[in-house]
């Protein structure tokens, strides 16, 4: 996986020398700053992700040179300047268009240290995703890096290459709609549609003529023929979400057409085939359907030949973050112009809630606190969570219930010692190796501590560089 692991700095003069100290002591080691003075020698090779441009007066360095090989865009600079100093208009110009961030002197480190490191989970996320792209093309793009989400996109890799119909459960929000589209991106019939139906929003007396269209005259004002939703997904996939909602009576004609690939429109006589797999989806316990006689057994059968499992989030806790450090970027134009990242009370308190909306909700949220924020990191408040929020997070098991608790206790004392390991143990009364054994256990970061000083800056992203699993390639966005 590659990271930030390298920083580029071109620019010469006093405002430079002290960035780079003001850099080693935030964590980025000297050797990770690589400095040129002039243009002659700017690398074009092997670039680093990220390059500093430091500008001392009228920018000399800003030359059609330079601006070209910013502009191939191998590298995403960071102008530091002294605005006073800029009076010429065309370099205003270029600072604007050509870099991805501007600081201006006198520089506020901590904001460029969450710069980087916001660059550095944008280097993670992109190098992930071309680490994907041999999976296939795709429009959609999941993110995960829990062992459940690891085991998802293998079962979605499997069930893609046959055939055969698919059932996804998971309560909503989890991703069910996203994981029957990387399923249908993955297999050969990418190059055919993909649509989806919620059974559960359409009227019952429109659905049947949705699905399966209807003839001219075939009921009072249906003026002309009209082709069902199945019909216009020849060759590609059906994706039935909430498939419990289905009306009874409709139940059949869906079981014919999974049994026969035929289905009649509304008012037609004649059996027209076509070539759909059908994935379905539902929040709700479509056993327990069966037994309440709300649900057709043989449907269920039908429709329940390989099945995908989505967990809910509070239950793959390490992806929390790296979710909302790819939502923080994919919205990244959205947000107030000051905000960098994530305060590191935010972050355990993320990892702490129930996320009953699961990942929709923490979408909104994230969102939202990019908007409404006035510091330059998120803080709980601007998520609309507090510690009592928090405090409901329930357990299945006397096991979990410990296990929620220890990790509660770990993290809270973590974060109060802005992750100083010594301090937190202390204050723990525990050994400093037990505490990192439980850190380990929990998944507690320990990249903050592992850097020594970036972990004592007010608001620190306390994260391991995210092993993101991208199903597919990128959107096309900001991230
Ligand atoms: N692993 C993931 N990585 C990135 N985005 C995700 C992931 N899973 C879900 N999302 C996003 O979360 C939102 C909700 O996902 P989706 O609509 O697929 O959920 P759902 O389970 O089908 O919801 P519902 O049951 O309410 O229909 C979407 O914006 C989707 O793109």
């Amino acid at each position: 996986m590659k990271t930030l692991d390298n920083i580029l700095i071109i620019g010469k003069g006093a405002i430079k020398e002290k960035t780079i100290s003001q850099l080693s002591s935030l964590g980025w080691s000297p050797h990770q700053i690589e400095c040129i003075r002039a243009a002659t020698k700017i690398p074009k090779d092997d670039l680093p992700l990220v390059g500093l441009f430091v500008f001392e007066s009228q920018a000399p360095y800003l030359s059609s040179e330079i601006e070209n090989f910013i502009n191939e865009g191998k590298t995403r600079w960071i102008a530091i300047i002294d605005i006073k100093l800029i009076k010429n208009n065309d370099i205003r110009q270029s600072v604007g268009r050509l870099f991805c961030a501007f600081h201006v002197t006198p520089i506020d480190i901590n904001r460029l240290h969450f710069t980087l490191e916001s660059l550095r989970d944008i280097a993670d996320l992109a190098s992930s995703s071309s680490c994907q792209s041999e999976v296939g093309k795709s429009e959609c793009q999941m993110v995960g890096n829990s062992p459940i989400m690891k085991e998802l996109f293998k079962t979605i890799h499997k069930v893609a290459v046959v055939d055969a119909p698919v059932f996804i459960q998971g309560e909503s929000g989890t991703g069910k709609e996203l994981t029957a589209r990387a399923i249908h991106d993955e297999s050969s019939r990418a190059g055919h549609p993909f649509n989806a139906v919620n059974c559960g929003a359409l009227p019952t007396n429109l659905i049947q003529s949705e699905l399966f269209g209807h003839e001219k005259g075939a009921f009072t004002g249906a003026s002309q023929r009209k082709i069902g939703i199945i019909e216009n997904t020849e060759g590609g996939t059906l994706f039935l979400d909430e498939i419990g909602d289905l009306p009874l009576e409709l139940q059949v004609n869906l079981l014919r057409f999974l049994e026969n690939h035929t289905i009649q429109r509304v008012g037609g006589l004649k059996e027209i085939e076509v070539d759909v797999r059908v994935l379905a989806a539902t929040h709700v316990d479509l056993e327990k359907a069966v037994e309440k006689g709300s649900f057709r057994e043989d449907l269920y059968h039908r429709l329940n030949v390989l099945q995908v499992r989505i967990p809910p989030l509070r239950m793959r806790g390490e992806d929390i973050e790296v979710l909302a450090h790819h939502f923080f970027h994919q919205f990244a134009n959205e947000k107030s112009l000051q905000v960098t990242g994530f305060n590191k009370e935010s972050l355990a308190l993320m990892r702490l809630y129930e996320w009953p909306g699961n990942i929709r909700e923490l979408i909104n949220r994230v969102r939202r606190a990019m908007i409404m924020c006035d510091h330059h990191l998120i803080r709980p408040t601007d998520l609309g969570l507090e510690r009592r929020h928090c405090a409901s997070r329930h357990a299945e098991s006397l096991e979990e219930a410990r296990d929620i608790a220890e990790r509660g206790v770990v993290l809270a004392s973590l974060t109060r010692n802005s992750f100083n390991i010594q301090h937190a143990a202390r204050e723990l009364g525990i050994s400093r190796v037990t505490l990192y054994r439980l850190m380990e256990k929990h998944k507690v970061n320990r990249a903050s501590e592992a850097q020594g000083p970036k972990g004592k800056v007010e608001g620190g992203t306390p994260r391991e560089a995210p092993n993101v699993l991208h199903l597919s390639s990128l959107k096309k966005g900001p991230s």
